[in-house]
């Protein structure tokens, strides 16, 4: 059992911008959300977090309604990594990714060696070790990305949420990012605009378009010319890549009108 939406809609500013979308991931797997700019991910991701409350349909944690748990319980079960997140200058990385703990905290404070641990481990996790002890805003894109992703590790959750984690890191520690993420026994769900990152490193995707999901499925069956070219509108060519056993996928110029639109 884990975190699911069952048909469920947003309507946002007059909009339906999240339509009858049911997503159900397996416990500890990796799905990724796809679509082009403004299909709904991040509104997806909202309503995952429960920063947003659906207009239809449910969303659930362990089959009960997400929208009934305190927020210090969904804190502690689901961590979440937006696009936006910023934090104000002055403080130290350490200081930041030890935020993740606060839902942790008791009335009393909390059990400050397992923090402490949670922090380390978090650190040592995104390769951010020698970098605890420096101010925020001394690092670099890439870095405070990371910091971003440690944070949400030190809170120790089952559920991840990840906005484009990927923005600002450049190629190695997009690979590495996305494999650490793969890795973790935690249930992921993340937006990705790069279909070769999702189909390297995602178990499972679900592809949205216009607030629908039109897709869904394990990368191999759901990444086809057809339907990267039915939603993305762009000429696609797929084939496997002899190293990962993955689908590879490469693009020519020119766009290919949705057949919605032809
Ligand atoms: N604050 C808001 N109020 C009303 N509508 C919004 C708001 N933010 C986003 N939208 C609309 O919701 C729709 C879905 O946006 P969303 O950000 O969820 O898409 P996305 O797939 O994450 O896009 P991108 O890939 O560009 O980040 C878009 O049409 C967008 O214009």
């Amino acid at each position: 059992m884990t975190l699911r939406t069952r048909e469920v809609g947003w309507n946002r500013g007059g909009r339906l911008v999240v339509d009858g979308v049911t997503l159900e991931p397996r416990a500890g797997e990796t799905v990724g959300l796809l679509g082009p700019n403004g299909s709904g991910k991040s509104s997806l991701i909202k309503l995952l977090s429960g920063t947003a409350r659906p207009t239809s349909g449910a969303v659930t944690l362990d089959d009960a309604s997400l929208a009934a748990l305190s927020r210090k319980d969904a804190a502690r079960a689901i961590a979440t990594v937006t696009q936006h997140a910023d934090t104000v200058v002055d403080i130290t990385v350490r200081d930041i990714v030890a935020l993740g703990r606060i839902p942790h905290r008791g009335t009393f404070g909390g059990d400050r060696q397992a923090d402490t641990r949670a922090v380390s481990e978090a650190l040592a996790r995104t390769g951010l070790s020698d970098k605890a002890d420096e101010l925020w805003h001394r690092l670099s894109g890439g870095e405070r990305q990371r910091v971003h992703i440690a944070r949400a590790l030190a809170q120790e959750p089952r559920e991840l949420l990840l906005d484009e984690p990927t923005n600002h890191l450049d190629i190695r520690y997009q690979l590495e990012l996305l494999q650490l993420v793969a890795d973790l026994p935690l249930t992921t769900v993340v937006a990705l605009h790069d279909l070769n990152l999702a189909a390297m490193f995602c178990d499972s995707v679900l592809v949205l378009k216009e607030g629908r999901a039109v897709a869904g499925g394990a990368p191999a069956d759901v990444l086809t010319p057809e339907l990267i070219a039915e939603v993305y509108e762009v000429n696609a060519t797929v084939r496997t890549n002899p190293g990962t056993g993955r689908p590879e996928i490469g693009f020519t110029p020119g766009r290919v009108p949705s057949t919605a639109a032809r």
